[in-house]
This record gives C-alpha cells, structure tokens and sequence, in this order.
C-alpha cells in the first residue's frame, strides 16, 4: 500500500458517512462522524497534493451538514454530485424523483402505526429504517414496501440493501463506483485512488478503484472487494493520518 502512494503523482481520498466517518447509531438524525474523524479529515483536505471527498447515501444537503472539510460531496449513491461549485444529478434520477417522494409519502402513511418505522425521503432515493423496527412487524414492513414499489415503481424504480435498511431509488446501472470514476477522472495521472467504506453500495466504489487503488473496508461482517479492512470508524483516523504523513513525506522529497 506505501509504495502504491508513494510513487503516486497526488492523492485522492475518497469517503462513505455512516458506518465509515460516523458510528452506526439507531437514529438516522443522530449520525454524526467522531471527532478524531472530523479532525483527520480536515487536516487530510489542507494537506497540498490531496484531494478529498465525501460519496454517501445520504442526501447531498443532509452529508454535507454533517462533515466539513472536503472539496467534493456526492449525496444519494452518487446520483448527486458537488464540485467545483456545481451540482449535477443524474437526469435519469431527476426525471424519477417524483415517483420516489409519492412512495415515501405513502409509505410513512402505511407504516404509520408499526412502532420506529423511520421513512427517509431523500428526494432521488428513499429510505425505510428497520433498525428500531419490532422483529414481529419486520417482515409486514418488508413485505408492504415491496409491494408498494412493485405496484407504483413499475420498472422504474428498484429496491436495494443496505445497513437494516430498505433503499428505493430508479432502476438504473449507476452506484457509488461511477461517482468515484467521474471524481478520479478529473484527477492528474498518475494519482491514487483510496476508497474507504463499510457498506454493500461501498463495493462498487472498491470495484472501481482496485486494483490500482487501494479499497479499505471498514468491519469484517461481509466478503468484500476491498484489498484491505480496518474493524470500524473509531480506526479511520489514523488511516486517514498515515496518509496525510506520507503524502507530506512525498511533498517535501519532491519539492
Ligand atoms: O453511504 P452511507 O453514507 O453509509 O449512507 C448509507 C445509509 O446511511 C444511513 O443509514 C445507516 O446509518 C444510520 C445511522 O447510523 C442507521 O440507523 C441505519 O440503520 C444505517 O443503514 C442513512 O440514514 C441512509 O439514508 C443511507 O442510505
């Protein structure tokens, strides 16, 4: 892994929010990244020669509240995307998001009354939480939600996993790893990629950085395409403070 940055030309580092910079917690509101985290991110976003940023699930507005510091923000798997003072957002997406946010509004109605049964509509995808859901009404949940999309979503619009959740979102091929592409592709050659991520939408991001890159998996809970793993967020920092050393090591050999 050192040699690959070291020979590298510059450093881009790229991050998933929840699970990865923020703990797993039981509210989806209450997310926030460990200060050690924010820390090493903020410092890793000063230091020359390295570009970071932030390819979450969540909403574009709703990651970028939550962590400060990198210079780009992909929200919703990468169907929005921040930088160089822009937004741009998948037109497929776009035409969809109306679809997603009635079956979010009709689905906080039919799931009303099963206790902590959280909708998230995040407009281009929604999300329903199970984590807090009563493992006696966890099946009716999956079962109307499927229903639901099956009837109203058509072909448009797909159900995929994540973290004890239910992800609605438009039936295209587009993920995580074509946002980290897009992000690369405007790197110098000759610059390394890091991907960091602990979720099943993270392994096409991993997918597109190996094997030139370097993919780092957070938690051992599930096969992954990741070359390498750290046990969970509370290990990111120092990940992201060896890469801030070595790209500072390799600025000064060069300058
Ligand atoms: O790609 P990410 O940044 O990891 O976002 C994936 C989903 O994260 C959030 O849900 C997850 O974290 C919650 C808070 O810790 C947790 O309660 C939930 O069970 C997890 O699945 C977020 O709420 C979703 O919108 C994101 O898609």
């Amino acid at each position: 892994m050192r040699a690959t940055l070291v020979d590298a030309t510059g450093l881009l580092v790229c991050l998933d929010f929840d699970g990865t910079l923020a703990p797993i917690v039981d509210d989806p509101d209450a997310a926030v990244p460990t200060e050690s985290n924010q820390r090493a991110v903020t410092a890793l976003a000063e230091t020359p020669g390295v570009t970071t940023a932030v390819v979450s699930g969540r909403a574009l507005t709703n990651v970028r509240e939550r962590i400060d510091g990198p210079t780009i923000y992909a929200g919703n798997h990468g169907l929005e995307l921040a930088r160089n003072g822009s937004v741009a957002v998948h037109p497929v997406a776009r035409k969809r998001a109306t679809r997603v946010e009635r079956l979010c509004a009709m689905l906080e109605t039919v799931l009303a009354s099963v206790p902590n049964c959280r909708v998230e509509n995040k407009r281009l995808t929604g999300t329903v939480h199970l984590r807090s859901v009563p493992a006696a009404a966890e099946t009716t949940v999956r079962r109307i939600t499927h229903d639901l999309v099956d009837r109203f979503g058509g072909d448009a619009l797909e159900i995929s996993t994540g973290k004890r959740i239910l992800e609605i979102g438009p039936d295209i091929p587009w993920g995580k790893g074509d946002a980290v592409e897009l992000i690369a592709a405007d790197e110098p050659p000759g610059t390394a990629v890091v991907y960091i991520g602990d979720d099943v939408t993270d392994e096409s991001a991993f997918r597109a950085v190996e094997p030139d890159g370097i993919g780092i998996r957070v938690g051992d809970d599930a096969p992954s395409s990741a070359s390498y793993r750290v046990a969970s967020p509370a290990d990111v920092a120092s990940v992201l403070s060896w890469l801030e050393t070595i790209q500072n090591e390799r600025g000064e050999r060069v300058r």
